[in-house]
């Protein structure tokens, strides 16, 4: 495909979007193929998007005819041993020498090792380097650029890097993790990707863009990837944990009558349904988001930034949100599935540790949603000023008299509550902050001191908009649809408001009206809509429709052979080869014996 993509033209892109992906729909059939994360992983993930958002057209039109052919393998090198989350503390460094017109790249110490970077320990050749940059004696901050650290043919390391793999790992340990350091390694000038800055031959630094953090815009692109990646990786788990709950039968609840399917038990629809509703929830948010994404993109086009704070503080914290929820809902399939969850065969194992990654990847968690609160308390002191207020964050408006909401149990109802959670939220931090600076803090230390309240604020809000778009979408989308279907989509979004609302009571007392009647009822309808959706569980998993190929797991096929595939698997370990293992005799005899 991404050779058929420079054939047809298309090599003077500028923006994503101009590759026909007007979704981020990643219903990856080679997953069939890499049974684990592929090694190329960081090449079609960010090596190539960074060409994309950093390269001028000239540089696109020659590195990514080679990259998309797969002439260079290439991955994104930013994260080093001392300093991951503070971009700005990165200590490589790329020091212009005018007389060469080259930059020399240079690890200074230990701790400036690049680190992390998927694929560079034994598959690529070429790799994105994020350096401080140096020119004329002055530091410009961390730049990109673009460095061969093999040959192509004898794929030795060039004289100048050192290049290896960073050992094992919980998960992605197919994905080839390396390291990297620069002894004083020489690239031309035109290295440097110069859509935001350039370096003329004679040293002079010249700023192009128009917003100071557009640097950072693959890793935007990629939080936005994420977001549908996690529907993805969620629906997976939970198709897995459904169709064993349809197989599995345990316990006998009342006598003479037969063992039920464990997908029978209360208990165990109110672990998996919220899982089927989430990864509903954010497949919706995913697409809402790329929309807003891909606007942003358009308004930068035409040299407006104005809406890109926005897009980092939802990018931001739906990246957060989305991969904490994942990873912990993967997990709680795997309890569902007892046992043989613990099974790698069942495949939930590997996805949970893909999940989990994902939530300090990119942005950990706690970091991005710092980043979305200062965004927020910035709109509330704007809003306070009388400034209007972007479109996710109108909701404030309605709550700034700071008089509770009255609780209304609709689903439009609970989230007009989860808005007013989040306004109370956000609004309990300004007044900390104000607090310990009317004490005498500075404004730095009252932040800090408000941290935990912050990322709070932070959920609170982002929580907000899933509820708000995913009942928004769910309505549209099933506006010409089938009575029966749009039942079950209005049933899991429903739950998903439901749900939440009884993980938020705290928080709704305090900023609502809601009352411990109200909860009673609450839930009572949870508990009802459960019953509603247990006939149609398998179908709503089936309707994901992953071929057994792609799931990869002994308890999820399609089939059920849950029995027979544990067996077969069983049997295919090497442990199983001989019925005497060499140990018995080296080592088990021997110490039985008494000879060890
Ligand atoms: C056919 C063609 C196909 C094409 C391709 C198709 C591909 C299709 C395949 C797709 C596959 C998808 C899946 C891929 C999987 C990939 C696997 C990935 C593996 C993992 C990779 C990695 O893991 S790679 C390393 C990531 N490493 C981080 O993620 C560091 C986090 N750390 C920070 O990100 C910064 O360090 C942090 C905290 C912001 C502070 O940055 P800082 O200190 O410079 O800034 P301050 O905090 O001081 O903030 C100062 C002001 O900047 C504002 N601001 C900050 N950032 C901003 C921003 N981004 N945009 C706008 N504004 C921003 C902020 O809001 C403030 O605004 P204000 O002043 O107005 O309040
Ligand atoms: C599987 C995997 C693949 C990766 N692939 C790549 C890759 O291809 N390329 C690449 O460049 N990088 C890669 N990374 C690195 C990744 O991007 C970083 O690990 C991530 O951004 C977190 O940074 P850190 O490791 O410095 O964590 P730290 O920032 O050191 O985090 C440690 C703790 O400190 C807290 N903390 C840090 N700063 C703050 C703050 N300001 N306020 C409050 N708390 C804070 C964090 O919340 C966390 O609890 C990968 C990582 C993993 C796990």
């Amino acid at each position: 495909m991404y050779g058929q993509i420079v054939r047809d033209g298309l090599v003077n892109v500028t923006g994503i979007e101009d590759l026909g992906l007007t979704s981020p729909v990643l219903q990856r059939t080679s997953d069939a193929f890499f049974k684990e994360i592929s090694p190329f992983l960081l090449h079609f993930g960010m090596f190539v998007p960074t060409i994309i958002g950093q390269c001028t057209p000239e540089q696109q039109a020659k590195w990514l005819p080679l990259a998309m052919d797969l002439k260079i393998i290439g991955t994104y090198a930013q994260t080093e041993l001392g300093h991951g989350t503070f971009i700005r503390g990165l200590e490589t460094t790329a020091t212009y020498d005018a007389s060469t017109e080259q930059f020399i790249l240079k690890t200074p110490k230990l701790s400036s090792y690049k680190w992390w970077a998927g694929g560079l320990g034994k598959t690529a050749n070429h790799c994105i380097v994020l350096a401080q940059l140096y020119t004329k004696g002055v530091c410009h901050g961390p730049h990109p650029f673009i460095v061969q650290i093999r040959d192509t043919e004898t794929h030795m390391p060039l004289p100048g890097i050192k290049v290896g793999e960073i050992g094992p790992k919980l998960g992605f340990n197919t994905a080839d993790n390396g390291f990297l350091g620069f002894e004083d390694f020489r690239i031309p000038r035109e290295n440097l990707m110069m859509k935001n800055a350039q370096v003329t031959k004679d040293g002079t630094y010249v700023k192009v863009a128009r917003h100071g953090k557009l640097t950072y815009g693959t890793m935007v692109f990629v939080r936005v990837m994420l977001v549908s990646d996690m529907a993805y990786c969620l629906a997976k788990a939970v198709t897995i944990a459904v169709r064993y709950s349809a197989v599995r039968r345990q316990s006998q609840p009342k006598p003479d009558q037969p063992e039920p399917q464990v997908l029978d038990y209360l208990t165990q629809q109110h672990k998996l349904f919220i899982c089927i509703s989430t990864a509903h929830a954010m497949k919706l948010t995913s697409t809402w988001l790329w929309n807003t994404f891909t606007g942003v993109l358009a308004d930068m086009r035409d040299g407006n930034t104005d809406t890109l704070p926005e897009l980092h503080a939802l990018s931001s914290c739906l990246k957060a949100i989305s991969t904490s929820d994942t990873s912990a809902l993967i997990e709680q399939c795997r309890f569902a599935c007892g046992g043989h969850g613990y099974m790698y065969s069942s495949n939930l194992p590997a996805l949970y540790s893909f999940a989990t990654a994902t939530r300090t990847y990119e942005g950990d968690y706690t970091v991005l949603l710092l980043q979305t609160a200062r965004f927020l308390v910035k709109s509330w002191e704007q809003m306070d000023e009388g400034k209007p207020l972007t479109p996710t964050l109108a909701y404030l408006e309605q709550s700034r008299n700071g008089s509770q909401v009255s609780w209304d149990d609709s689903p439009e109802g609970i989230v007009r509550g989860f808005d007013a959670v989040a306004a109370g939220r956000i609004g309990a931090c300004v007044k900390s902050i104000r607090k310990h600076i009317n004490n005498g803090m500075d404004y730095e230390d009252a932040w800090q001191m408000t941290t935990v309240q912050l990322v709070g604020a932070a959920e609170a809000h982002c929580r907000a908009v899933i509820c708000r778009v995913y009942r928004d979408e769910t309505a549209r989308l099933t506006a010409g649809c089938s009575p029966g279907v749009k039942a079950v989509l209005d049933q899991l979004s429903t739950l998903y408001l439901l749900y939440w609302a009884l993980e938020r009571t705290g928080d709704l007392l305090r900023f609502s009206s809601l009352s411990e009647r109200d909860i009673e009822n609450l839930q009572a309808r949870y508990e009802a809509l459960l019953l509603k959706i247990r006939p149609n569980a398998v179908g709503l998993v089936d309707a994901f429709d992953f071929r057994d190929e792609v799931l990869m797991s002994t308890l999820g096929s399609y089939d059920g052979r849950v029995y027979e595939r544990l067996m077969e698997e069983a049997l295919k370990t090497p442990l199983n080869r001989e019925p005497v293992s060499d140990s018995f005799h080296k080592y088990i005899k021997p110490m039985m014996q008494g000879k060890l």
